[in-house]
């Protein structure tokens, strides 16, 4: 029987067959000995680190084997897990080998904020897409509450949230605006989920479990109850939770992962350099830098900074690429506004 992992707790993981049926099991001996050969850090040994990214230790969203107990006992154990395509992993502190895998097999992050109440940084957006492209995995941006920024009219609310977030889309960044109190743009945002993957993230109070909700009734999203564990200073990740999304028929349409601890990800262990290809609008640029090396702060012949110059780049994104990149290179985790 295969499947997919949607939670998992005390080594007892629950896993939907591919029959529908969801099923406890826990993990075969044999494939926890990934965390072999890891240091009391929880970083891997350099050893190890192939035979950890064969294997991998099993997480969320991961598609798996399942057979029945050896001792024929009616308990059902996890034979065999499949390759990811794709994860979202929260790197060590000071980089290294370690890292935890929070969901696996993502097709795409939401990010949602809210037009107002609470009032939207783009600071801190820039920040939640990172973590996305620092993962490799495509990012959608999706704007609540647009009745409050229209006069109480969501329609007239889309058009000011398209402005107000125009640097965003100009990146490449698909923009949803939606209001859960008027019903607007909800179709649209379901269409996005059918047949994926989705982790879903944001600030709290944005109306992430409103969303959901009014797309799939029942849906149980216990983001709020992370979000506040994280602010009482517990620094355990509780695991994410991968959520079938039902189609009319109650077969599964998709899923979505509530991630709020995409923020605790952060991305630390991202080596500086590299920050500049998590910023898609600067992509197109960073060959044409006279150095090959070139940060893009100061340098002559920085093709980046020309772009910035010529408002081919927001200048708003810029200066957050180069604020971000002073808090990579110093290794302080990032500070949420
Ligand atoms: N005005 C307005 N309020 C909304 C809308 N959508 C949700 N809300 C309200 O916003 C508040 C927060 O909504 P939630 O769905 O709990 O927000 P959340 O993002 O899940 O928050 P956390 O659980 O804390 O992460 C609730 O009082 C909702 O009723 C909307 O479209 N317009
Ligand atoms: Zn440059």
């Amino acid at each position: 029987m295969n499947g997919v992992v949607l939670g998992g707790t005390g080594g007892i993981w629950r896993v939907l067959g591919d029959d529908g049926v969801v099923r406890e099991a826990s993990l075969r001996g044999r494939l926890k000995k990934s965390d072999e050969g890891r240091r009391a850090d929880g970083s891997l040994r350099r050893d190890t680190v192939a035979s950890e990214s064969r294997r991998g230790k099993l997480a969320v969203g991961d598609r798996v084997t399942l057979a029945t107990d050896a001792r024929d006992t009616g308990a059902w154990a996890i034979d065999a897990i499949a390759p990811r395509h794709s994860k979202l992993a929260r790197r060590s502190p000071g980089g290294g080998y370690g890292e935890r895998v929070l969901v696996a097999n993502v097709d795409q992050v939401l990010v949602v904020f809210a037009a107002a109440r609470p009032e939207p940084h783009e600071r801190m957006l820039d920040r939640f897409l990172v973590v996305a492209e620092a993962n490799e995995l495509a990012a959608r941006i999706v704007v609540n509450k647009a009745e409050l920024v229209g006069d109480g009219d969501a329609v007239r609310g889309e058009a000011v949230v398209r402005e107000r977030f125009a640097d965003f889309t100009r990146a490449g960044y698909p923009l949803h605006v939606t209001s859960v109190a008027q019903r607007h743009g909800l179709e649209e945002l379901r269409e996005v989920l059918v047949g994926r993957t989705s982790a879903l993230t944001g600030p709290s109070g944005v109306g992430k479990s409103s969303l959901m909700n009014a797309l799939y009734p029942g849906l149980d999203l216990r983001v709020g109850a992370i979000s506040e564990s994280v602010n009482k200073g517990r620094h355990t990740t509780v695991g994410a939770l991968l959520h079938p999304l039902r189609g009319p028929d109650a077969s599964v349409a998709g899923f979505v992962v509530d991630t709020p601890g995409l923020r605790e990800i952060g991305f630390w262990g991202l080596p500086a350099e590299s920050l500049d290809e998590c910023f898609p609008e600067l992509r197109p640029y960073l060959d044409e830098c006279r150095f090959g090396d070139c940060a893009h702060v100061s340098e002559p012949g920085c093709a980046v900074r020309e772009a910035v110059a010529e408002g081919a780049v927001s200048r708003a994104r810029y200066e957050s690429f180069l604020k971000l990149r002073e808090e990579v290179r110093e290794g302080t985790p990032p500070e949420w506004a």
